[in-house]
Parts: structure tokens; sequence; C-alpha cells
């Protein structure tokens, strides 16, 4: 191949000549393949200016395009970084307030936020350090005002509470006016492995009494209390409710089925499951106002809160965040009384608690027995707890006990105080050094003895089958003794089904359970939709409508966000440090566009690679953008639902809808996806020479970070908070780089057989539109380079534009509709 060495000589000596006038630009004009003005002025060339010529023994003459600078005789360079060159003939120095990156036609503006002597290369945005400080300062402004109104409204409260009704009466909460009676038989579940983890356990739970649910670790008690409560289905006998009016009389009620009143049913979990971020007061007033009917005075409400509170002689503290682990709240034993006021509240009618007095001293556990025993005295409701080691006090306060052993078997079941008659009929004898509740306990799980006599465990279920066997059998006149004792047993363990885990009872449980899935999804679907057509009423509750449920949960997800404003000023200044991190990367990136054509043709062959092919940077920093936003989006969208998974699971299992609760947590989310997009868009022009308008690239970032955010909700939605970091890393490489139309690039999928079956991911990808969206508007106001001339790489489009917005948006919905689904769909039985 042939090439002019003078043009060569040209080519690689890389400072072209600049026409000094006084003031020195910053920038430099060196970069490859751009050959200086030849010097050897001994050779006469025939080239005015605005052309250029190819070298003086080359005949032919072309039309210097804008962005170069060609003066007479020259061959093209670039329009100098801090000069810009209205027209190929001239080149001035960029003036003050503007600043001119290379191949400039027209000055840039240096903006509001930035400041540009003259010859500026680069805007220098010193104040956008500025700025985002005082983003920072009005937010914690604003939180300061809301402390103030929200002393107020303490102020108030506390009125409420020292008025004199309150002062001078005794600590009573009114009688509920339904109660219930509860009868289960032979109650069996048997796991989908084909364990039996429950086995014909029967008994009643009676209103006006209270229940302790005792017996070893592992022997059921809280599965007793889920099936119970319907947060398990069982897989083997009946529960019955018996209701009863106000005055203790019973009465048919429409269904006897548990599910049915599911809103009358309190729940307590063993965790403090709550939120940590409002007070006592606030957290039993949202549970009111969500779970009391709605014929109900809202001030009415409002009082029984107030009740609540004095009778469980929170007043102190009623003001104080619940908090954690991480920050100091309320006390353990202040936080088991809220957990169980916040059933109170909701004036329920039948009250189970699982392991109320855990984790709590004797003196605290004592307390919070003494309360149940008091809330049964002045509200007649039926209480079930499950208690563990109670001492001897705390024992006395239950009126009836059913004690279960290993393999969910019942030891006893009746009254407590007649517990101990029943086992020292069987032989056992009650040691003087121990406790009643300690001993039972023993009993239960097999490690004491009868005096004269060797029972094992097994023995004590069919003691105890036979035992009531026996008592019904005197109930209906008939003389259980005529009944030899091995008949009984015989007859004990027919009822109890032996051999039915069979090799397919897996299978079979698995098939069960996914058709009790599927009509639960549909019946609740079903139940939905009469609601929306018929506008149907709740015959046992009417609780507050949809758009009221949302207005509370949005009160209440605003709250969390303000009393977070640590997390929400710290997380601010991450979004900004990723974004400066991006810009950093993103310094010295740059269009310069290709040389001209015939220039390139005669380039020497080393020099031709990178001739032709324009230098051309905007679609690496548009996937730098994009990657940085969508890992700052995903992690930030998985704080907001998947750190409160099971406060979720707590509330809709008491009643509360997951449409509102989301869409409330979601527009609440808003001011802190606008503000994190703003962050990270100020940050990201910190050293990156824009061309576009701010607002544009604000607007492209930020919807990127909404897609992200969305992303973030449906990731928190399917996986545990463990795998939040990992699970996210994934989606965000997958999303924000791989799929962003980069590597691989999309023509190349799009014409390569094996690849192009997955085109399709990149257009569900947000990066990917928001990568061209950028590229576009970037490119914008360069297109004096080639805009006429070049066909657009990477399958973008000039009037791609809105489309790529809209296609991010629509991505976004997307995820939002797949995370509300996963919120609904997933861990439905938590949700029971
Ligand atoms: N979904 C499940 N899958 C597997 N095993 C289960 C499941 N639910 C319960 N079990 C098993 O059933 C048994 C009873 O569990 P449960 O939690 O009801 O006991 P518990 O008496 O409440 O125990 P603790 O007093 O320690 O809380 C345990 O052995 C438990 O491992």
């Amino acid at each position: 191949m042939y090439f002019d060495p003078r043009v060569y000589a040209a080519l690689i000596s890389l400072q072209p000549a600049i026409p000094y006038d006084g003031i020195k630009p910053s920038g430099s004009c060196v970069y490859v393949s751009t050959p200086r003005p030849y010097e050897n002025k001994s050779v006469s060339w025939d080239c005015e200016a605005g052309y250029y010529c190819l070298g003086p023994s080359y005949s032919s003459k072309f039309l210097c395009t804008d962005g170069f600078y060609c003066p007479e005789n020259t061959q093209p360079v670039y329009c100098c970084a801090g000069y810009y060159c209205e027209n190929p003939k001239t080149i001035k120095l960029c003036p003050e307030g503007y600043f001119c990156p290379i191949g400039t036609v027209n000055p840039l503006s240096c903006h509001y936020m930035a400041s540009c002597p003259p010859g500026s290369t680069s805007a220098n945005k010193y104040l956008i350090g500025v700025l985002a400080t005082a983003i920072m300062l009005l937010i914690l402004i604003l939180f300061q005002i809301k402390k103030k109104v929200d002393e107020e409204k303490n102020k108030k409260y506390k009125r409420l509470l020292i008025e004199p009704r309150f002062e001078n009466s005794e600590k009573t909460l009114d009688r509920v006016s339904k109660t219930f009676d509860i009868e289960f038989e032979d109650l069996g579940l048997v796991l989908p492995s084909g364990i039996e983890i429950m086995k014909g356990v029967s008994g009643s739970l009676v209103h006006g009494r209270t229940c302790a649910i005792m017996g070893p670790s592992g022997s059921g008690k809280t599965t007793l209390v889920s099936l119970l409560t319907g947060k398990i289905r069982r897989t083997d006998g009946k529960i019955k409710v018996k209701k009863f009016n106000e005055n203790g009389i019973e009465v048919i009620g429409t269904s006897r089925q548990l599910d049915y009143y599911r809103k009358l049913i309190g729940f307590v979990p063993q965790e403090d499951i709550m939120l940590r971020e409002p007070t006592i007061r606030e957290i039993l007033v949202h549970s009111a106002l969500m779970r009391l009917p709605t014929e109900m005075p809202r001030e009415e409400k409002k009082q029984k809160v107030i009740d609540v509170i004095k009778f469980l002689e929170l007043s102190h503290v009623m003001d104080t965040v619940i908090g954690d682990e991480e920050s100091r709240g309320i006390s353990g034993g202040q936080r088991k009384r809220t957990n169980i006021g916040m059933e109170l509240v909701a004036e329920p009618s039948i009250l189970f608690l699982d392991g109320p007095t855990s984790g709590l001293d004797s003196a605290t556990a004592l307390e919070v027995c003494k309360l149940l025993k008091k809330v049964v005295k002045h509200q007649g409701i039926t209480v079930a707890a499950v208690i563990h080691s109670p001492s001897e006090n705390a024992f006395k306060m239950f009126d009836d006990l059913m004690l279960l052993g290993k393999g969910g078997r019942v030891v006893y079941f009746g009254p407590r105080d007649e517990a101990m008659n029943y086992f020292n009929d069987l032989g056992f004898v009650l040691p003087e050094d121990e406790s009643e509740p300690d001993f039972i306990m023993e009993i239960a799980s097999g490690r004491v003895k009868p005096k004269d006599d060797d029972l094992c465990l097994e023995d004590l279920y069919d003691l105890w089958l036979k035992f009531q066997y026996q008592k019904k059998n005197r109930a209906s006149s008939v003389d259980s003794y005529s009944v030899s004792n091995e008949g009984i047993i015989i007859n004990v363990e027919s009822s109890l089904k032996p051999g039915r885990v069979r090799f397919w009872t897996p299978i079979y449980q698995t098939i069960h359970e996914f058709y009790h899935y599927v009509i639960d999804v549909g019946s609740e679907f079903s139940y939905f939709l009469k609601g929306l057509i018929f506008w149907t009423k709740d015959p046992v509750r009417q609780t507050p409508n949809v758009f009221f449920s949302f207005i509370l949960l949005f009160k209440r997800a605003c709250l969390q966000i303000y009393r977070n404003k640590t997390r929400f000023l710290f997380d601010l200044l991450l979004h900004f440090g990723c974004g400066a991190l991006v810009s950093l990367a993103t310094n010295g990136l740059d269009y310069i566009g290709r040389a001209p054509n015939q220039l390139c043709s005669i380039a020497p062959y080393v020099e031709l690679s990178s001739c032709l092919n324009a230098r051309d940077d905007l679609q690496t920093i548009g996937v730098l953008a994009a990657l940085g936003v969508t890992f700052c989006g995903i992690n930030a969208g998985t704080t907001t639902f998947g750190y409160e998974k099971v406060v979720y699971w707590r509330d809709t299992s008491s009643g509360m809808k997951t449409g509102p609760y989301f869409l409330a947590k979601s527009i609440a989310d808003i001011p802190r996806m606008l503000i994190a997009g703003l962050m990270f868009s100020l940050a990201f022009i910190l050293f990156y020479s824009y061309r576009a308008r701010f607002g544009e690239i604000y607007v492209i970032i930020l919807l990127t970070y909404i897609a992200s955010w969305e992303l973030g909700y449906f990731l928190s939605a399917i996986f545990s908070k463990e795998k939040f970091g990992l699970v996210g890393t994934g989606f965000a490489l997958a999303f924000g780089m791989v799929l962003s139309g980069a590597t691989p690039i999309l023509d190349t999928v799009k014409e390569n057989n094996s690849l192009k079956w997955i085109y399709w991911m990149f257009d569900i990808s947000a990066s990917r539109w928001s990568v061209e969206a950028l590229y576009l508007k970037e490119l914008d106001p360069r297109k004096w380079i080639e805009i006429h001339t070049e066909s657009l790489k990477f399958t973008y489009s000039f009037d791609h534009y809105p489309k790529a917005l809209y296609n991010i948006i629509f991505i976004a919905l997307a995820w939002s509709c797949l995370a509300f689904l996963a919120m609904k769909l997933c861990n439905r039985d938590k949700q029971r």
C-alpha cells in the first residue's frame, strides 16, 4: 500500500498549530489520527481556508466540515479544546461563562452551577457540592418542622391521658360484644414430607377463660396455635365455633367455621413483630384505626387506644419509639405488652398468644400473665397462650391447661388446677422441692416416671385418650369399665389412623397443598371482584375501605421515612458518592467523531483502524451511568419492603390488604427516588463534560432509578433479606451491564443467529433504553460532526428518544406489578 510519507509524518505528529491570541487554552489538541497542518512552507499548496487538501502533491480539495478547523493550505484538525470554530475557517478562544470541548462549533453555556474562565475546556462545577449540601439542609429543616408538629400532637394525647376520668377511674376495658368458644377434634397435621407432627388433638377453648398451652420444645404448641388460627391448613380433624351474645347466651352464627371470623381473632406472635420507627401510641392508633369497625367514631377509637395504654401501664413511655437492637427504644417487657396491645385495641373475641412470656424475666412474665387474666376478666374473651416454663404464680393465672407431648399428642387437657390430680392418679408424685409447672413439663417430656409403674411417653398419650373415652362414656351413662383396656386402646389407635404415612404421602401432600393454594388465590380474587362489583360489606366486621387504608398506611410509611432521617440523609450521600465515582470514571471520555473519509483513505495501515472508527465514548458513558444507577436503585428498592416482610405478613393476617399497603409504600418512596436521582445526577456531571441539558440527564437517570427501584421491590418480595446483596448484584450486572446493549452490542445480538432469540431481553432492560436516550441527547449538540453523513450505530435511531423514555416507564410499571404479585402470591401461608 502506498501512502504519502509527508502525510504519514503529519499523522504521527500530533500537535496542531493554534493561533495564539494572548490567553492560552487550558486544554490541548492532542488526539490520534489528526494530522497537523503541513509545515513545509517550500511546497506550494492551493487549498483555500474552509477546504482541506491531502497534501501539496494532491490536486483535489475537499470541503472542511463543521467541528474542524481548516485554515488555508492545511489538512484538517478538530477544533481545539478551549477554542471554538464557528466555521472551519476561524478559530476563537472560548469566552468566559462558556466551555469548549474539542470540536466545538458553538461554545457551551457553563450553566448556573459552575464557573468557566476564558479558554475553559470543561465547566468547573464546584457549586454542585454547595447545591447538594443545600438540598440536605433543606430536608433536615423539613424533618425538624415535622418533629415540632409531632411534639404538639403528643401534648394533645398527654392531655387526654390526664383528664379526670382517667385519673380517678380504674384501668378497665369494656366487654367485647361478641364472644366465642372453639371446639376442636382430632386435629392432625402431616407435612408435605410425610412427617406427622400433630395427631388426634382434641379440646375446647371457652370464652371468659384463659388456657395455657404447654409442652416440651418441639411438641407442637406453635403448630397447634397455627392450626387453630388457620395459619396452617390442618390435614385432619374439625374446628367448630360457638358464638355467644353479650349476655353469654349462645346464638346461631352465620358460620361455624373459624376462618369466617378472621377479623375477630387476635394473634400475638412469639417474636415482637412490629415496626421499630413508630412510638407505642402511633402503633396502637394505627392498629385501632385499621382494625376497629368503621361504624365506631374515630374519637372513640383513639379513646380505646388511651384505655389500652393505661391498661397496659405504658402511659409513661407511650411517646417512645419501639426501637430495636440497633437503636434503643422501649424495654423487652414493654415491647411484649405493646405486642399484646396491638391486638387488644382491635377488640378481638379470641386472642391467641404464641409465647408472650418468652425471653422475659420471671417478674415481667408474671406481669404479662396477670395482664391476660385481667383482659379475660374485663372483656370476657377467649384467650389461649403458649407458655414456656412459667413460674408457679404465672401458671396459676391460667384456668385451663393443654399439655402436649412430643409428636403433637395430648398428654392432658382440662382445668389447670385438676392437672396435678390427674397425674397423681397415674402414679406421679410431685417432689417437695419442685414447682407444679416444672413437674408437669417433666412428665410431658418423659423425664419422670410414676412411682410404681414404668410408663413411657406413648403410654401417657394412650392413657389420656382412655381417660377421655371413659369420661365420655360416663357422661352418656355407659359403664366405661365394662370395656376392656385392650379394647379401648384398639379403639384409640384406630382413631389415630396408624400407618397413614405411605410413600405417596409427600406427593399427595404436595398436590393437596397446590390445590388449596389455587383455591385460596381463586377465592380471594373472586371475593375481591365481588366486593368491587356489588360493593358487598363484610358481614363480620366492616373495617376501613381500600382508600382509607391507603391513607393510614401512607401516613405510616411517611412516618417511617421521617423517623429514619439519619439513614435517609446518609443514603443521599451514598447516591451522591456513587454518582461521583461514575463521573470520575467518565472523565476524559468524549465523542469526537471520525476523521474525514478522504484523509483516512491515505492513512497508513496502522492508523486506518482508528481513523475509520469514530472515537465515540458516549455509549460507554451511558453504560457506566446505567450500571451505577441500577446498582443504587436496586439496593435502595430492596430496603422498602424487604426489611419489614414479617410486619407485612402479620398485618395481612389481621386483615390488611396488600394493594393499599403496596401503593402507600411506593408513593411514599417517590421523594426518596426524586432526591436520590437528583443527587446522582448532580454528582454524575461533576467530572463529565456533558453537552445535553442537565434536566435531560436528570430525567433519564431518574427514570432508570425508578425502574431499578421497582426491580429492587420485586427481588425483596421474592428473596429473603440475607440474599438481597448477592441477588441484587447479579441482577444489576445482568440488567445494568450485560443487557445495556454495549457488550454484547445490540447489532451483534440482532444479527447473530445463536443470540438473536435473547434480543427481547435487551428490550426489557431499562439500562438498554437509558443508554440509548443518553446517547441521543449527548449526540444532539454534536450533530454537526456527522449526523447527515453517518447512520447511527447500535440500532439506535434519532427519533427513539421518546420511545426510550416510555419504555423505561413501562419497564418500571412491569417490575412494580411483578413485585405486587410476588408479595401477594409468595408466602401465602404466612399471610394467613
Ligand atoms: N413447616 C414445617 N416444616 C418442617 N417441620 C415443621 C414445620 N412446622 C413444624 N415443624 C416441626 O414440628 C415440630 C413442632 O414444632 P413447633 O414449632 O410447633 O413446636 P413448639 O412446641 O412450638 O416448639 P418451641 O417450644 O421450641 O417453640 C418441630 O419438630 C418442628 O421442627
